[in-house]
């Protein structure tokens, strides 16, 4: 391994993209390994959320540039290297391929698929080696992209990573799923538990000054006023009031679907305490995790999916029942998906924010699942990826190749192995982002349109957003900012090129998608399929160039998002099975297309030092070369 006087680190310009839970870690470990040229990009402002794991930030640093913070942060402790610092979106235009073409490597800290695509694009256009992380919970991996030698990070589709960016928490949520982390994370952490930890769940107004103290004594019951008042106005506050703080900030509208403000008034009828729940002779039993709203109201089907009103009432009532029956909790609690009454109030508020944001409404049986699921960020599997990062970026630098690994981080550690490294995938020669080859797209050209097309295949699967779609050198479509009219001219044309394609189509239609923002461009080769397996092929269209990952590549599968304290886990079940992941199949693994098969006289060096560790408790490594399935001992 280099040392931190090494050249190969003190004369590298790292690009660092995103400084969240494995940003922050990454930035202190680069800087204390000697690195001393860092560019650093993030879009994002500080929230309260960050700080259980984001440790190069502080209270007062709330609301601030975590670029810049983090800058900051790190120049305390190592005043003399250079960090410069973007506040912004990768995806500005400002970082073109020219910007990536100065660095040497690209570190990535993301949680989206949607930039880490558009680095992946960047960097292959740009040649530059990619270094790409993720985690959930004790789970994370970490694998090296370098162009024409290892796959990219496009070159097997991934299941939709689960994690939500904070803001889309607190402010845009688009899915049941955000609503549901809001409702349990926020809401009912703010009423029910610990009272001083602070959250995001107020809606920061434009005005700085208006913040936090005297916001947070909202939440607070007073003791002059009945609970069905109180539940009200928290009712008023949440849905209503906060909404309409929110949407004054215009900018945040602009490309979204403006929500509805709701209040109580406008769902309950002013002597709804009188119908709701029967207050003298409630269910009241010994047994506070047996209390529930929904016996309280007569409502028994947890499958049925309640109506606004209903999902209020429960609300209401399940508040009344913590007041009134779980008094002693209060300040404690923390959900808790076996517990009824948390499972109902957390069901009805995220229901009534859903009704706000236009998002359809869910069951408590739904509900309850997607909400036992949601998995917290764990800061030292963070700091554990970002050293495991920097070591691939330090082999990346000094053109190690036979070195380079994807190590996967794993939750249960199996015969004392919590990290498992691999040997890198060669690329994937059907690779639409990085090979040469078209992919091959069938369809129904008889009743697919190409609307269809553009949107289920290249914005959906292809991830492009402002795709320039040719048929040799026809423009077909074009998205972005076009005049309305070119817009029903080219919608015209795209559905012209397939209605005119000869039925059925043998020799397929080669069409070219661009796009600049993505630096990507593929052709794809559109043949004529008669008939689709609905259950299958759901959309009626496939991407048969780009096959589904083998079970060979089920560590892939595994593959996790990032550093989010929110995210949707793999079940319980999914995460028993990791125990296997130390066996996948190392047999089919593809080597990379240079002479890493030969044996590595370092690695044989490393050997040496191998042994057999019988302690249950130590940490052991499973070297990279699965064939001997050695264990070393990490320290
Ligand atoms: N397109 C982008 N451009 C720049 N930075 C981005 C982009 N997409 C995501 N990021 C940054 O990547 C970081 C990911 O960090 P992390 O997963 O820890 O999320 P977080 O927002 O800090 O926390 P949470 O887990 O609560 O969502 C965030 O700081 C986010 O701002
Ligand atoms: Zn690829």
């Amino acid at each position: 391994m280099a040392s931190a006087s090494s050249p190969v680190i003190k004369d590298a310009k790292v690009l660092m993209v995103g400084a969240g839970g494995i940003g922050c870690e990454l930035l202190k470990t680069l800087a204390l390994s000697g690195f001393s040229d860092i560019h650093i990009i993030d879009m994002d402002t500080i929230e309260v959320s960050n700080l259980n794991r984001q440790f190069l930030f502080r209270q007062s640093h709330v609301g601030q540039s975590k670029a810049k913070v983090a800058r900051d942060a790190v120049l305390k402790f190592r005043p003399k290297i250079n960090i410069t610092s973007y506040h912004a979106n990768v995806k500005d235009p400002d970082f073109d391929v020219d910007f990536f073409k100065e660095f040497n490597v690209v570190l990535n800290g993301l949680d989206n698929l949607d930039a880490r695509r558009h680095v992946n694009r960047l960097c292959l256009a740009a040649d530059v080696p990619l270094v790409e992380s993720g985690t959930t919970g004790f789970l994370g991996q970490v694998t090296v992209h370098v162009k024409g030698r290892t796959e990219c990070y496009e070159c097997q589709p991934k299941p939709a990573p689960k994690t939500y960016p904070v803001c889309t928490i607190t402010s845009t949520p688009s899915k049941f799923v955000h609503c549901i982390v809001w409702a349990k994370e926020l809401l009912f952490s703010k009423l029910f538990g610990d009272k001083n930890q602070d959250n995001d769940l107020n809606v920061r107004s434009s005005d700085a000054a208006s913040s936090s103290k005297n916001v947070d004594d909202i939440f607070e019951h007073n003791n002059d006023e009945d609970i069905t008042q109180y539940g009200r106005r928290i009712f008023d506050h949440v849905f209503g009031y906060n909404i309409e703080l929110a949407l004054s900030n215009e900018e945040t509208w602009k490309n979204r679907n403006r929500p509805k403000p709701i209040y109580s008034k406008d769902v309950l009828s002013d002597d709804f305490a009188k119908q709701n729940g029967n207050l003298d002779n409630d269910n009241a039993c010994s047994d506070g995790l047996s209390v529930s709203a929904m016996s309280s109201l007569g409502m028994k089907n947890p499958q049925d999916v309640w109506s606004l009103r209903e999902n209020s009432r429960i609300l209401l009532e399940a508040l009344r029942l913590f007041f009134t029956k779980r008094e002693k909790e209060i300040g404690n609690l923390s959900f808790d998906k076996d517990d009824q009454l948390a499972v109902e109030f957390v069901t009805a508020a995220a229901n009534i924010r859903a009704a706000s944001f236009g998002i359809p409404l869910h069951s408590l049986f739904e509900a309850k699942g997607i909400a036992g699921n949601i998995v917290h960020a764990v800061a030292t599997t963070n700091a554990v990826i970002a050293g495991l990062i920097v070591i691939e970026a330090i082999k990346v630098l000094k053109n190690d190749v036979n070195k380079y690994r994807m190590t996967y981080c794993l939750e249960h550690p199996s015969r004392n192995l919590l990290l498992m490294p691999v040997e890198p995938f060669e690329p994937n020669k059907s690779c639409y982002v990085c090979s040469e080859s078209p992919v091959l797209l069938e369809i129904n050209t008889n009743r697919s349109k190409l609307k269809d097309v553009v949107e289920k295949i290249i914005k959906a699967k292809l991830g492009m957003n402002l795709p320039l779609i040719m048929n040799a050198s026809n423009l077909l479509y074009e998205a972005g900012d076009i005049e309305e009219d070119m817009v029903a001219i080219y919608d015209a044309n795209l559905e012209k090129v397939l209605a005119e394609l000869p039925s059925p189509v043998t020799g397929g239609t080669m069409l070219t998608v661009e796009d600049f923002q993505q630096e990507l461009k593929c052709n794809i080769n559109i043949k004529h399929r008669e008939e689709f397996d609905e259950e299958k092929e759901p959309d009626g269209m496939v991407l048969s160039g780009w096959t589904q990952p083998a079970s060979a590549e089920e560590t892939k599968d595994k593959s996790v998002s990032n550093g989010a304290n929110t995210s949707d886990a793999p079940t319980a079940a999914e995460s028993e099975n990791d125990d296997d992941i130390g066996i996948v199949s190392p047999v089919k693994k593809r080597k990379l297309p240079d002479d890493s098969n030969k044996p590595n006289t370092d690695d044989a060096k490393h050997q040496k030092q191998l042994q057999v560790i019988d302690d249950e408790d130590d940490l052991v490594m499973l070297d990279g070369n699965l064939d001997g399935f050695k264990k070393r001992r990490v320290s």
